[in-house]
């Protein structure tokens, strides 16, 4: 399968997100709880570069939650301030101003001690297409949208957003592709919804998410489609799992396409419960075999 990433795109994402860097003290960095690792820009630390970031895994209502957990041990363990989020129905979100007034204690603190009056800290979300960058902010903003004169370096007004007293966050989130490094990145971002499906070749998603589930969930797997035993051989799994749920075409043979879409359409949906696809570095690598 090949996905195409584009060059263009990101350079000139990446121009924008630098030139807001100097208007804010920190990053919201939101990624798929799903996903996490597959769903970031792989040059997010060389873009943002010092920024103090809030890593905030959205869409934690359909990710593991065993596998959130690990995911949230392992960025504290490298030194990194993690919260899992749901966006949709605001849970987690009561702390990250917490968490952002944890990180920039210090420079508060230097800012206080040279007589500047303590301000709002002011932050940007950050993130790939679909992640859920304008959910967040809607949920956040509850309608306090507040628009601000000129910013000292800025031709265009920016726009923020108030989020309680010691928050303000700018109303346009900055989109930082992600970057299809192997096959396997590309193939978690399709079954979660993050590149649109008609440049997608959904058989081999849709067979991807079957051999995931296999692994990883079989009981899942097994009593969704009916199945005693998971087959080995591909057409026999997409027969079984079609043949059970009516993906039939004329002449009562079983239509592939209509298959595969139901199955990546239940991946992407609660249907499977809540799943995740992939875990820390650390821990594929010590899974993987000699
Ligand atoms: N279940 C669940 N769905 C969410 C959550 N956050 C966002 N969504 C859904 O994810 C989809 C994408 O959300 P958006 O807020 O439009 O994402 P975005 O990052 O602004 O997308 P772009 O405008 O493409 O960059 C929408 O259908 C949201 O309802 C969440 O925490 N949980």
């Amino acid at each position: 399968m090949t996905i195409q990433w584009f060059p263009g795109h990101m350079a000139k994402a990446r121009r924008e997100v630098t030139e807001k860097l100097k208007l804010i003290d920190i990053i919201f960095e939101l990624v798929d709880a799903r996903i996490p690792a597959s769903s970031r820009n792989p040059m997010i630390d060389e873009i943002i570069q010092h920024k103090p970031r809030v890593i905030l895994l959205n869409k934690a209502d359909m990710a593991d939650p065993v596998k959130t957990n690990e995911w949230l041990e392992y960025y504290k363990s490298q030194g990194k301030t993690a919260i899992a989020i749901n966006s949709q129905a605001g849970n987690g979100l009561n702390q990250i101003t917490a968490a952002s007034k944890k990180l920039l204690k210090e420079k508060y603190d230097r800012m206080e001690s040279r007589g500047i009056k303590p301000r709002a800290i002011r932050a940007m979300i950050v993130g790939i297409p679909n992640v859920g960058k304008s959910t967040l902010i809607n949920r956040l903003a509850k309608k306090n949208i507040a628009k601000t004169g000129n910013t000292p370096g800025v031709t265009k007004a920016q726009q923020w957003i108030k989020v309680g007293k010691e928050l303000e966050l700018l109303d346009t989130p900055g989109i930082l592709w992600p970057k299809f490094e192997d096959q396997e990145v590309g193939l978690r971002l399709a079954l979660t919804g993050a590149i649109k499906d008609t440049i997608l070749n959904l058989h081999e998603v849709s067979l991807y998410g079957l051999r995931f589930l296999e692994r990883e969930y079989p009981d899942r797997l097994k009593s969704r489609y009916n199945l005693d035993v998971i087959p080995q051989e591909t057409l026999e799994l997409f027969d079984a799992v079609g043949k059970f749920r009516g993906c039939l075409a004329s002449g009562g043979f079983i239509d592939y396409d209509k298959t595969a879409e139901l199955v990546v359409r239940e991946i992407r949906s609660e249907k499977m419960g809540p799943l995740t696809f992939e875990l820390p570095i650390e821990k594929e690598e010590e899974n993987t075999p000699e």
